[in-house]
């Protein structure tokens, strides 16, 4: 038994962008450890999707992860009947995850082998009372950012300090290692505090003080003020936050942009390869961003306008969007475009030669790196952000779902590696074609000084990403040292 390498049991929430990043993110720690008398081994606890589609992607992601050569076991957990009455998104995901609490006890007390950490999702957190009854350590496993991750530990403060809707505060909020942060930036999950997904955020923050650790996917040099607050224990007066170990940017791999280089290119990067440097804006929106037929019409209207060369993923409603029966995890996934329907009469023509408009799945991290990239609209979700940032391109966000809105405030405002973009979060985040060609010449413009200093900012950025993760220095790679320790330190027989 003393020989087993201990386990890392992860429990991520099926989402590619949380099940790829924190996976990617462990066997940085599993490579880590090997050779340096820190060994271990990953066992990561599968929970059945509550959607097919969210299935059949896991499925995909474990027959890869299986064949990779490294020491990683998948564990099904049984199957749990999800909530039938749950009223909101996150409320669904925390429930769903919550009810396999028992199958995650029961998998971690047999593992028959020392457990290093149970690595929770973020929306798994209560079940730091598991790892703490079985007497091994927890870890929150933060794929966000360092300020979301601010914001949610000190959601209990908040939550007694400001009794109205954060909509209804006279002024800013105050976030600890933030600017003030205006009541529209605040993510979704917290925007109306009648909402059970509210009382989950609360309630999810405050789990998050009890794990031994927290793994966070971003690098002290990107959000210094974030981080700094929470070490400080800012967020929560009195009490000492658990330790972070900020071991990123971990890029998530596992799209399927990974291509053999005996294949053809794919015909996104053989596009870009005929244009010149620094000169296409990539517009693209996550994994579920879609939009309707009027913001499409302003969109092609900002990009006519612009004169500016483009690469935008377009991509349709999900199929459930017009009955209304959306994925109860909000997983839905968009369609492809049917561009002859989408865009309006004449418009390929008119761009031809200096835009493209990609009706389905792009290899984005591909062309993120591709030199004829020179900026991103992005929703801003922090894996696309990360890669952004890894090849130094600034971006202006256009914020859609989860905590996208907060994100973008702190590009554009913490950071300053984006240009702002006006988004009518009252009319479902819709921008104005006008809008929409401000911010794209000012983020292409040679001669805009906003752009000048985004793209300056942005360069840094690239730079700091690649010395963070480097060894011999860098701070993220510190950072998976002192984890490696930790998680060796800690490593224990679960109880029984
Ligand atoms: C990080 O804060 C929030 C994340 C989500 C959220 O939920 C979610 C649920 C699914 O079933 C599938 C998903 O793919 C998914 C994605 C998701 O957010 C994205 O997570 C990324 C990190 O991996 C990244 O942070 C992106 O910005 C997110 O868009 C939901 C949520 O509240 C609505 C959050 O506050
Ligand atoms: O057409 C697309 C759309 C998205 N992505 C990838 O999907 C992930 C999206 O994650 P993010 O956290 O940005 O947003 P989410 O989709 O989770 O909201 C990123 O790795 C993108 O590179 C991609 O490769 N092609």
């Amino acid at each position: 038994m003393a020989t087993l390498a201990p386990a890392l049991v992860l429990l991520p929430e099926w989402g590619s962008g949380h099940l790829m990043s924190m996976l990617e993110s462990c066997k940085r720690v599993l490579l880590a450890g090997a050779g340096g008398g820190r060994e271990f081994s990953i066992t990561l606890l599968v929970m059945r999707p509550p959607t097919d589609e969210a299935g059949s992607e896991v499925e995909a992601h474990v027959r890869r992860e299986a064949a990779s050569g490294l020491d990683i076991r998948f564990h099904r957990l049984p199957a749990v009947d999800p909530p039938a009455d749950a009223a909101g998104v996150e409320e669904f995901i925390a429930r769903y995850i919550h009810l396999h609490a028992p199958h995650v006890r029961d998998a971690v007390a047999g593992m028959g082998r020392p457990v290093a950490a149970l690595v929770l999702d973020m929306f798994a957190a209560p079940m730091v009372d598991v790892a703490r009854d079985l007497g091994v350590p927890s870890y929150v496993f933060m794929s966000s950012t360092g300020a979301m991750l601010a914001l949610m530990l000190h959601l209990p403060v908040l939550h007694d300090r400001v009794a109205v809707e954060f909509h209804e505060v006279d002024g800013e909020v105050d976030v600890p290692g933030l600017p003030p942060l205006p009541p529209a930036s605040m993510p979704c999950p917290v925007v109306d505090k009648k909402s059970p997904n509210y009382t989950w955020f609360v309630r999810l923050g405050d789990r998050f003080m009890d794990a031994t650790g927290i793994i966070a996917n971003t690098a002290d040099e990107l959000e210094p003020g974030p981080l700094a607050a929470i070490a400080d224990g800012r967020c929560v007066p009195g009490r000492a936050a658990p330790p972070v170990y900020p071991i990123g940017p971990v890029l998530s791999l596992g799209g399927n942009d990974k291509r053999d280089s005996s294949e053809p290119p794919h015909e996104c990067i053989a596009w870009l390869d005929g244009q010149p440097p620094a000169s296409v804006v990539f517009l693209c929106f996550g994994s579920m961003g879609w939009f309707e037929a009027a913001q499409v019409v302003e969109i092609t209207a900002a990009l006519e306008r612009s004169g500016h060369r483009f690469l935008w993923v377009l991509r349709g409603p999900p199929p459930a969007a017009e009955s209304g029966t959306g994925a109860p995890d909000g997983s839905e996934h968009p369609t492809d475009a049917n561009l002859d329907e989408l865009l309006p009469e004449g418009f390929l023509e008119r761009t031809k030669g200096r835009g493209m408009v990609w009706p389905t799945w792009a290899p984005q991290k591909e062309i993120l790196a591709h030199p004829a990239i020179g900026g991103f609209v992005t929703h801003g979700g922090w894996n696309s952000v990360l890669e952004s940032l890894w090849h130094g391109v600034p971006m202006a966000p256009w914020p859609l779902y989860a905590e996208q809105h907060l994100n973008a405030f702190e590009l554009v405002r913490d950071m300053g590696v984006a240009v702002p973009l006006g988004v009518d979060r009252e009319r479902d985040n819709f921008v104005e074609a006008a809008e929409l060609e401000r911010a794209v010449r000012s983020l292409m413009d040679d001669a805009s000084e906003e752009g000048k200093k985004a793209r300056e900012k942005a360069a840094e950025m690239k730079a700091v990403c690649r010395s963070a993760v480097a060894a011999g220095g860098g701070s993220s790679h510190a950072a998976l040292q002192r984890l490696s320790e930790a998680l060796h330190q800690g490593a224990a027989l679960p109880k029984n």
